[in-house]
């Protein structure tokens, strides 16, 4: 649970710009030692409102705490237990990948030697030692996007806010990133990440929170959860397996690629129908989710809102 002391929660946080309410009503809490997804479309105010969490711009109106802290009112408190990753990061172009850390580590008033062996801990944690030395500007975007999550680590901070932290990295990055995003939770922090990639954030994240025209839409619980979700299944006989859905009663519609799709809640339902199949004698060769669990809300919203 979130407690004073801990996570992120915001409450009835808003904020326009002139005539457009980039964030009307946003309500959201993020647990210590859980990872949890913004997730909203293009526009929606995701990074409106990562920008308020992270005591960058000032809501107009509602609450928001992190860490236990007003991140307006306590901004140096709060600033001091949160990391922030934008989803560009403008580097000082003259320094070095290093001297980026460096002079980041003493603007967090570390000394001398901490900061430069943080430096060195970081730089080597999002694999980019052999560049340390380099300017910062001639790093790649992925490579950019690395340094930019060593400097929101920097001070150790207790929140995370990542704005579309796998943008431009490679898929080894990608990886690389969703095991530290994970030990960084194990560790008991508390992240807050958005994303487009929905598939990447079903294997990264504990919970969704989803945004729609700057208002809370719905939340879910990623891991554990057994909300219905659709199944595919896929036989070497779809007339056989047609046949035994129809005479067992099991709801399906047909899937262009030859299988059906099957309403299921959780594992173990899937467990116990592909179980019947084969006693059956249905030659099933799969059955697996179709889609991602947080891609199949984000459609189901959307068309809702249509
Ligand atoms: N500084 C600003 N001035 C005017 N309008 C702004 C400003 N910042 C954001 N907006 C508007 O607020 C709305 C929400 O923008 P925001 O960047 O928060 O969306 P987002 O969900 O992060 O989008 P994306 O997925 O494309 O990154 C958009 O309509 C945007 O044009």
């Amino acid at each position: 649970m979130v407690t004073d002391s801990g996570g992120i929660r915001a409450d009835g946080v808003r904020r326009s710009f002139g005539t457009v309410h980039a964030v009307a009503d946003v309500d959201l809490v993020a647990e210590p030692g859980r990872v949890t997804a913004l997730i909203g479309p293009n526009g929606s105010g995701k990074t409106t409102l990562l920008l308020m969490l992270a005591g960058l711009l000032r809501p107009d109106g509602g609450t928001v705490r992190v860490a236990g802290f007003d991140p307006v009112t306590e901004s140096y408190a709060a600033r001091a237990r949160t990391g922030w990753m934008p989803d560009v990061f403008g580097t000082w172009d003259s320094l070095t990948a290093r001297e980026v850390l460096t002079t980041v580590a003493a603007a967090y008033r570390l000394d001398r030697a901490a900061g430069e062996a943080r430096a060195s801990e970081l730089l080597a944690l999002v694999h980019l030692q052999d560049l340390a030395d380099a300017p910062a500007h001639v790093l790649s975007r992925g490579q950019k996007q690395r340094l930019g999550l060593a400097r929101a680590l920097v001070h150790d901070p207790d929140v995370l806010l990542l704005d579309e932290p796998a943008s431009g990295l490679d898929p080894r990055s990608r990886v690389d990133l969703r095991v530290l995003v994970r030990d960084l939770a194990a560790s008991g922090k508390t992240i807050l990440v958005s994303s487009h990639v929905l598939t990447e954030l079903d294997e990264m994240a504990d919970d969704a929170v989803f945004i729609s025209k700057g208002r809370t839409v719905a939340t879910q619980s990623v891991t554990g959860g057994d909300e219905p979700r659709q199944w595919r299944m896929l036989a070497l006989d779809p007339a056989a397996l047609i046949a035994w859905l129809e005479s067992s009663e099991t709801a399906y519609e047909p899937d262009p690629t030859g299988g059906v799709l099957v309403d299921l809640r959780g594992e173990a339902a899937a467990a116990a129908l592909l179980r019947s199949a084969v006693e059956a004698d249905v030659p099933v060769v799969s059955l697996a989710p179709a889609g991602g669990v947080l891609e199949q809300t984000y459609l189901a919203l959307e068309e809702e809102r249509r």
